[in-house]
């Protein structure tokens, strides 16, 4: 396992900035999660980590050293892909020592690595098959074996369960925090899904349009983001936003004004008159008869343990949607209506940035 850090590396494609100027640093040994809107710049950042692409400026080590122009082969590191890109013509076997057929490895050393890898990922019995007859979580283990067959000491990983199913992801999922345990190996994984980036980071790293938002463990995430787009990245449901104005401010913290009408205390500091995001997660909406969120129930969705209520907007307050027990009866157009602990409330200011707490 290495450390991998970049400092200042940026990628440009001709005149679109795709990835500013960006500082990371991951220890050796740690699972990393990528995450973030859909074009933000996590593949480009993988990319550039594994050599598929030239940076535009900056630098990127790993253990130490510096790979900026090394080719990706000679950088120790692997990475597996979205599309498995098995050679269908070669057996699990021969796929999965290919790496080590082109670097030349004696055969005896090919053998005993195809095995260990086969056995880490639960592929032995299927050694001799070809990739159409597997699954696909057959086949995306084969890639990953593939990837590890060289020992690599960092993996990286771009979105590799999305071509799954349901239920076979989470399966996958417990795989790989299983093959990070048993392997101690970096990790840096590239993916949209909120479990697998909740469940499997040490850290999670959030991006938005071509920057790093915020780094943290997956918790530290979800309490306090840091900005408006870390607060939309992390939770599901995503955080009930809305629009609200500082109407008072002392030592003990803000009173907040919806634009549609209610009023707030919330823990945290601004200054009167400011203009401000109100979020608030669905789970953390309580039933209360003088709550300020309030409406007609216009979709139900029953989950089984949990249900999620969501609120049409009225001239007053703003749509949300609220997390209730699973056997909570409701109807449909029934107007429910909501509080929230003051704890819980989190603001953001013009430019996204989340409001320090009034006593830090
Ligand atoms: N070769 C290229 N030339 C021009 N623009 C590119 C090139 N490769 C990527 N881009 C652009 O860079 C941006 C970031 O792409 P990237 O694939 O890193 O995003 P992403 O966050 O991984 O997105 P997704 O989650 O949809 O895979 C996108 O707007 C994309 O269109």
């Amino acid at each position: 396992m290495a450390s991998v850090v970049v400092e200042g590396l940026s990628k440009h494609f001709g005149s679109t900035i795709v990835l500013q100027p960006t500082d990371l640093s991951i220890e050796a040994g740690e699972f990393v999660v990528i995450v973030g809107p859909s074009g933000c710049g996590k593949s480009t950042l993988l990319r550039l980590i594994a050599g598929l692409e030239t940076p535009s400026s900056g630098c990127i080590r790993v253990d130490g050293r510096d790979v900026t122009d090394a080719a990706p082969a000679s950088r120790g590191l692997a990475m597996v892909f979205q599309s498995y890109a098995l050679y269908p013509h070669l057996t699990v076997a021969e796929n999965i020592a290919f790496p080590l057929r082109v670097a030349r490895r004696p055969k005896a050393e090919v053998e005993a690595r195809v095995a260990a890898a086969a056995g880490a990922l639960d592929l032995t019995a299927l050694l001799s098959r070809r990739p159409r007859a597997l699954s696909g979580g057959q086949r995306q283990r084969v890639s990953i074996a593939r990837a590890i067959v060289r020992e690599p000491s960092v993996l990286l990983l771009d979105e590799p369960l999305s071509n799954l199913d349901a239920e076979l992801r989470v399966r996958m999922r417990h795989e790989f925090a299983r093959l990070h345990a048993q392997l101690g190996i970096t990790m840096i994984y590239v993916t949209h899904d909120q479990l697998e980036a909740m469940t499997l980071a040490n850290r999670i790293v959030v991006m938005g349009a071509g920057r790093i938002e915020q780094v943290g463990e997956p918790i530290a995430l979800y309490e306090r983001p840091a900005t408006l787009a870390v607060a939309r990245a992390i939770g599901s449901p995503g955080m009930n936003l809305m629009p609200a104005t500082v109407a008072a401010a002392d030592d003990d913290g803000v009173t907040l004004r919806l634009t549609g009408g209610g009023e707030l205390r919330a823990p945290l500091r601004a200054s009167p008159g400011m203009p401000v995001t109100l979020g608030i997660r669905p789970e953390h909406l309580q039933p209360s008869e003088t709550g300020v969120f309030a409406g007609k129930v216009e979709l139900f969705e029953r989950l089984g343990p949990l249900s999620f209520a969501h609120l049409g907007a009225q001239a007053d307050v703003p749509a949300v949607v609220a997390q209730l027990p699973g056997d909570r009866r409701v109807t449909l157009g029934e107007t429910l209506r909501f509080g929230a602990e003051p704890a819980c409330l989190h603001a953001f200011d013009p430019d996204g940035r989340a409001l320090a707490p009034a006593s830090p």
